[in-house]
């Protein structure tokens, strides 16, 4: 058996995590919020932790990156991206009209995690542009304050497996600004993970440019570049020392075990950069038999 730690029971990530661990009798521990993800694993309760980390609407998730990047030492171990399909949640009986039909006005208050509320900003300010929009640890948590608190007008962003679980309804559903909406989690974790044929192999490094050296990141680009290694996507992030230091994050569409690959990294540390491997792993598509 394996075990996981992930947020909040019913969050996206928790339906997440079931999908990559399909198939696989794995023990799945929830927490509040995203640093206890982290702890879990970095203190040896859990085997891995799940970690949402960019959104198709939203981007990177900048809190979950700083925690990958700063405070622990967890090498990435698989990642794989799930829809994140949001649904308006709450008491219809509280909240409709007599003839059925849901009354934006008498809610006064939505609330959800920053990240899943950001992808309903614009139906929000349309429908609901009253309301008060409250941020908690997760989706779930959203779906839970709402149930211990009925009669007061309040409303939340999340899963629809939340809403059941909660005995409450889904008022609207589908509420996120844009279609074809995913998440991209990673696995993080000291020992390597495999569930079926990845759709391809990544490593992700993290790098530091040298100081006052015209031209570096153009030579880093330029390593991969000549080697034709196909790069998927890169980021900069502040440093937090000083306002204008920034390290990259690189993920790379090949795997470690190549020849290509250490001679990249190694052309890249011979310029004076820092190099540090977050993790080479398996990508998993989202596969659905709908
Ligand atoms: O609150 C949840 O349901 C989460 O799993 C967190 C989270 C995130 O942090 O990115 C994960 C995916 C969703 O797109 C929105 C929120």
């Amino acid at each position: 058996m394996i075990t996981a730690a992930c947020l909040t029971k019913g969050s996206t990530s928790d339906e997440a995590a079931r999908y990559l661990f399909r198939g696989i009798d794995a023990q799945i521990d929830y927490h509040r919020i995203i640093a206890d993800v982290f702890l879990a694993t970095a203190n040896g309760k859990t085997q891995y932790s799940v970690i949402p980390i960019e959104n198709t609407i939203d981007g990177s998730v900048g809190l979950h990156t700083d925690w990958l990047v700063d405070e622990v030492d967890l090498p990435i171990q698989a990642e794989w991206v799930y829809p994140s399909i949001q649904n308006l949640i709450g008491q219809r009986a509280e909240l409709s009209e007599d003839n059925g039909e849901l009354a934006y006005d008498r809610i006064v208050k939505v609330m959800s995690h920053p990240v899943a509320m950001a992808q309903c900003l614009q139906y929000l300010r349309k429908h609901i542009p009253h309301a008060e929009l409250e941020h908690v640890g997760s989706t779930s948590e959203a779906v839970r304050i709402v149930r211990d608190n009925p009669h007061r007008g309040w409303a939340a962003i999340g899963q629809i497996s939340a809403a059941v679980d909660n005995d409450l309804d889904v008022l609207e559903r589908g509420v996120t600004d844009h279609d074809n909406n995913f998440t991209r989690f990673l696995l993080v974790g000291s020992e390597p993970f495999m569930n079926g044929e990845p759709s391809l192999y990544k490593t992700s490094i993290l790098i530091t440019l040298p100081e006052d050296y015209p031209g570096a990141l153009h030579q880093v680009l330029s390593a991969f570049a000549w080697r034709k290694i196909n790069l998927s996507r890169i980021e900069s992030r502040p440093t937090k020392k000083k306002l204008g230091n920034y390290y990259f994050l690189i993920d790379i569409e090949m795997s470690m075990d190549t020849v290509l690959l250490p001679s990249a990294i190694a052309e890249i540390e011979a310029i004076g950069c820092l190099v540090r491997v977050l993790g080479s792993y398996p990508s998993y598509k989202y596969e659905t038999n709908e």
